[in-house]
């Protein structure tokens, strides 16, 4: 699936074909953590608008599915997020694996309801560390579900540690709630447009993860000369 901010697919009325050749930049960012943390939930909470209804429960991921959107940064250049939803699964391990290379943005995420899936964020990121090297992606750790306040076992300050120690900044998102949501990626995303602009990021002509989109030639407003007033007298 292929969302743009408002919800529409890539030829939808909200978002005209031009705003997509505005963009400077395509960073490549995943969602990876344990099954059932809220990764797709979270994903679709930041790609479409709030819908009347409740949304339907979301099935668990199958593979990598893809999202993305358009985002402005302050005093930035436009950006498209192209937004990748891993599988937590085991079984799909291999597969989501071999995605890992071409990310710059990484949101691992584990649920605050969910010891375990706290105790495997070091899992996922060594995982990326160990096919990307390090240096190479920024990680934000997002403790998910923040609304099941009364059934949590993960404090906000052990989370707060261990992101300290991974070298990341850390946030709690609630998708029920649209807790920090919006907050989650522009945090992201501001990382990794400062690790390009200082230079601990680079382009390479080989690697998906930032991509320089080349902007569309404005076109000139007709000069004068071409189209001479008429004449007053
Ligand atoms: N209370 C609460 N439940 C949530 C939240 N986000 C997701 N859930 C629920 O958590 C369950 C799993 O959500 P998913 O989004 O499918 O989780 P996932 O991490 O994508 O799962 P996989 O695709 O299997 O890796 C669903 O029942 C969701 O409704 C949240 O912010 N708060």
């Amino acid at each position: 699936m292929d969302a743009w901010r408002g919800g529409r697919g890539r030829a939808g009325p909200r978002l005209p074909a031009m705003e997509t050749r505005d963009c400077g930049y395509q960073f490549r960012i995943a969602l990876l953590g344990d099954a059932a943390v809220g990764k797709t939930s979270l994903l679709r909470r930041y790609v479409r608008p709030p819908e009347p209804q409740a949304a339907a429960e979301p099935e668990p991921t199958v593979g990598v599915e893809f999202y993305s959107r358009v985002l402005q940064l302050p005093a930035g250049p436009r950006i498209k997020l192209q937004l990748w939803d891993t599988a937590g699964h085991e079984r799909f391990r291999c597969i989501t694996r071999s995605f890992y290379r071409s990310l710059v943005g990484v949101l691992l995420v584990f649920d605050v309801t969910n010891r375990e899936s706290f105790e495997h964020i070091q899992y996922w990121h060594q995982e990326v560390l160990s096919t990307q090297g390090p240096d190479k992606a920024i990680f934000l750790l997002i403790g998910h579900k923040s609304d099941l306040q009364s059934t949590r076992c993960v404090s906000t300050q052990e989370a707060e540690d261990l992101a300290a120690s991974l070298g990341m900044t850390f946030l709690e998102t609630s998708a029920t709630n649209n807790c920090n949501v919006e907050l989650a990626f522009d945090v992201l995303t501001t990382a990794i447009q400062q690790a390009l602009q200082q230079g601990h990021i680079r382009l390479e002509e080989n690697w998906g993860g930032v991509r320089l989109i080349h902007n569309a030639p404005v076109p000139r407003p007709p000069s004068r000369k071409q189209h001479p007033a008429p004449c007053q007298c």
